[in-house]
C-alpha cells in the first residue's frame, strides 16, 4: 500500500511558534502545525503552502522542509509520510477557519499535553534548527510503541 503523503508547517519566530487547535477531522482537539494532504498536480511544498493559506489565512513567503517522519499504526497497512516544514516569513492576516483556531505560543510554553504525543520527541530537534528524519509506530492515537529519530545536519 503506497504511503499517504501529508504536510506539516510550523511557523516559527525567534521566541514564539504558531499552532492551531484542530476543530474537526484527524487530530481533532489537538494543537498542531498546519497541513494536510498533497493533491495531484502539486508538489509537496506547494501543498504545504496551500494548506497554511486554507487553514489560517497566512501566505508563506519563505519556508523550507526540515524533516520527514513515517508514522505507522498497528493494524493499518498505510504509512503516513509527513513532510515537516519550518515557516520563516509570511504575509496576510491570521484568521480562525472551520478547520483551525490559530494561536501563538512562547517556545517555553508549548502545550505538549494537548498535542500528538510524538511532538515531544521531535520538537526539540526542530527548535534547535536541525534537520531530521524518523519512524514512529503508534497503537491508537495516544500510545507510541517505537520511536526512532535521526538528526541530520544542523542548519
Ligand atoms: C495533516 N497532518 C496529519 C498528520 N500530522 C501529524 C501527525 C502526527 N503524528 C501521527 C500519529 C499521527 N503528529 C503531528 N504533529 N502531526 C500533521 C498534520
Amino acid at each position: 500500500v503506497p504511503n499517504k503523503v501529508l504536510t506539516l508547517v510550523l511557523i516559527r519566530e525567534e521566541y514564539r511558534i504558531l499552532l492551531g487547535m484542530k476543530k474537526r477531522g484527524f487530530g481533532v482537539n489537538r494543537w498542531n502545525g498546519f497541513g494536510g494532504k498533497v493533491e495531484a498536480g502539486e508538489t509537496i511544498a506547494q501543498g504545504a503552502k496551500r494548506e497554511v493559506e486554507e487553514e489560517c489565512g497566512l501566505t508563506l513567503t519563505e519556508f523550507e522542509e526540515v524533516g520527514r517522519i513515517d508514522f505507522e499504526f498497528v493494524g493499518e497497512p498505510q504509512i503516513l509520510e509527513v513532510h515537516i516544514f519550518r515557516g520563516d516569513k509570511y504575509e496576510g492576516k491570521l484568521q480562525e477557519t472551520e478547520e483551525m483556531r490559530p494561536k501563538w505560543f512562547a517556545l517555553d510554553a508549548i502545550p505538549f499535553h494537548s498535542m500528538w504525543p510524538d511532538d515531544a520527541y521531535w520538537f526539540p530537534i526542530f527548535l534547535r534548527g536541525s534537520k531530521f528524519k524518523g519512524y514512529i509506530k503508534f497503537e491508537g492515537h495516544d500510545k507510541i510503541l517505537d520511536c526512532s529519530l535521526e538528526e541530520l545536519e544542523t542548519t
